[in-house]
This record gives structure tokens, C-alpha cells and sequence, in this order.
């Protein structure tokens, strides 16, 4: 990490496990405020388990998590929520328009989310007015992802986690997407962190990377690692021959 940048999120010695099974391992760095880290590794590293820690809704056995230098467990857990927004891969949306699905997380908090807003929030991932009224099923997927982003940004949150929200997307929709990333972090300064599987991906939009394998992180640095990592694991994982 270079020096000067705030860690955002912060962990330390963090372990979890599921029973008698260790799911993460003395977990130990940080994601740097107002960067894109990418997180990349052989399927059941443990990638999707440590988001659940960042917002909450699981809580490490030992070890500690910071968010902007506060223990984790001192905010309460719909502020923290509020604070670090989750997008999954299969932007899961409730029946009904594109404007009832935006609204989720105020309708949530018995709010309602006024039109003008819900347009702004269509503009900012690049969809047209005439979009929040169609019914989510008639969206292409491309279309869902941009409105699961969106509801995503309702709340202004800080940090947002990113599990692997292009991989089921054409080409086309997966630029579009990364482009619509790049532009939220730059202009809010939105701290990122993208569990992806494509390392071209996280080699092109990624400041740091953290490569997990087996519940440990391996290697963290500058992208540029997964150019030409010091691990040998983490060498064969970039070459093709793990997954
Ligand atoms: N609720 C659970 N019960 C039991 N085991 C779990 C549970 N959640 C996760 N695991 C196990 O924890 C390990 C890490 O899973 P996790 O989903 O965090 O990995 P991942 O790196 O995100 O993998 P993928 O890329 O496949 O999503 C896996 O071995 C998984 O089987």
C-alpha cells in the first residue's frame, strides 16, 4: 500500500470459521480509501465471507475490523449497512418496476423515493428516464446489473463491495460496467473493493489486489503483482492452472 493512503477498511489477525472448518485465516491489510482494490483467487478462498464481515452480517471469531479507524461492532449495524453497499452477481430485483426495485432500501426504512431522485440515479449509471417505469423482467442483464448498482448508490455509501457482478455479462455490458465503476469511484471518491475472476479485469481498473487461496491472503500489493507474483501458488493460480 502506498503510504499516504487511509485505510479504509482494516483488518487485523482476523479468523472465521464455520463450525470446525476455517474459512479465513489470520487475516491481516487493508482497502485504501478512495481506490479500487480487487480481490481474485481460486473459487472458496473465502472472498465472498470476508464482504460479509465488512458490512456486518457475519462476525469474525478473533481478530479486529476497522472502518475509517472505528471498530466494526461500534456502528450500528443499519448505519454500517448504509455505509458499505453490496452488489452481488445475480442483482437480485423484487417483481414490479425498475422505480419499486430503486427504492427498496428507503422503502426498507419507510421512506419513499422521490422521482426526481430515482431519475438522477438512472442517469448516473447511463439509463434513460423511460426506464423507470418497465418491469424488471423485460431488463437484459446488463440493464438489471446498472439498476442493482444503483440501488446500491441510494444511500451514498462509502465503500462499495463488488462480488463478481460482471461474470455472467457479454462483453459490451461487462465494459459498460467497469466504466460505470471507475466513474462512481473517481467522482465520489467511493472506495472499491471487486471480487472478480478475470484477471485482465483486475489487472485494467484495479489499483491493489489481494489474491486469496484456501481462507489466506497470499499476496497484496499494486495490481502489478498479478503481472509477476513472488507465491509460486499464486504464479500457477495466474497462469490458468488452478481454479
Ligand atoms: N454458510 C456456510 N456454511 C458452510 N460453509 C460455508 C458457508 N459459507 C461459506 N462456506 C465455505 O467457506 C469457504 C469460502 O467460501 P466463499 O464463498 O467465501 O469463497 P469465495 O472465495 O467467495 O468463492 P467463490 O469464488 O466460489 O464465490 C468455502 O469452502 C465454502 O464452502
Amino acid at each position: 500500500m502506498m503510504s499516504n493512503d487511509n485505510e479504509f477498511i482494516k483488518f487485523e489477525n482476523v479468523h472465521y470459521s464455520f463450525g470446525d472448518a476455517p474459512i479465513l485465516i489470520d487475516i491481516t491489510g487493508s482497502f485504501p480509501e478512495g481506490k479500487i482494490t480487487t480481490l481474485v483467487g481460486p473459487s472458496g478462498a473465502g472472498k465472498t465471507t470476508l464482504f460479509k464481515l465488512c458490512n456486518g452480517l457475519i462476525s469474525p471469531d478473533s481478530g479486529a475490523i476497522f472502518i475509517n479507524g472505528k471498530k466494526i461492532e461500534s456502528f450500528d449495524p443499519v448505519e454500517l449497512r448504509r455505509k458499505v453497499g453490496l452488489a452481488l452477481q445475480s442483482a437480485t430485483m423484487i417483481s414490479g418496476s425498475v422505480w419499486r426495485n430503486l427504492a427498496l432500501p428507503v422503502t426498507l426504512q419507510g421512506k419513499q423515493l422521490p422521482e426526481e431522485k430515482a431519475i438522477e440515479l438512472l442517469n448516473l449509471v447511463g439509463l434513460e428516464e423511460k426506464f423507470l417505469k418497465r418491469n424488471v423482467k423485460d431488463l437484459s442483464g446488463g440493464q438489471r446489473q446498472k439498476i442493482s448498482i444503483a440501488r446500491t448508490l441510494v444511500n451514498r455509501p462509502k465503500v462499495l463491495l463488488l462480488d463478481e457482478i460482471t461474470s455472467s455479462l457479454d462483453r459490451v455490458s461487462q465494459q459498460e460496467i467497469e466504466e460505470l465503476i471507475v466513474r462512481i469511484n473517481k467522482e465520489y471518491l467511493t472506495t472499491i473493493v471487486w471480487i472478480t475472476h478475470n484477471l485482465e479485469q483486475a489487472l485494467s481498473i484495479g489499483d491493489y489486489s489481494w489474491v486469496m487461496m484456501g481462507g489466506e491472503v497470499i499476496e497484496i500489493g499494486e495490481s502489478d503483482i498479478l503481472h509477476h507474483p513472488k507465491d509460486e501458488r499464486v504464479q500457477r493460480f495466474v497462469r490458468g492452472d488452478m481454479e
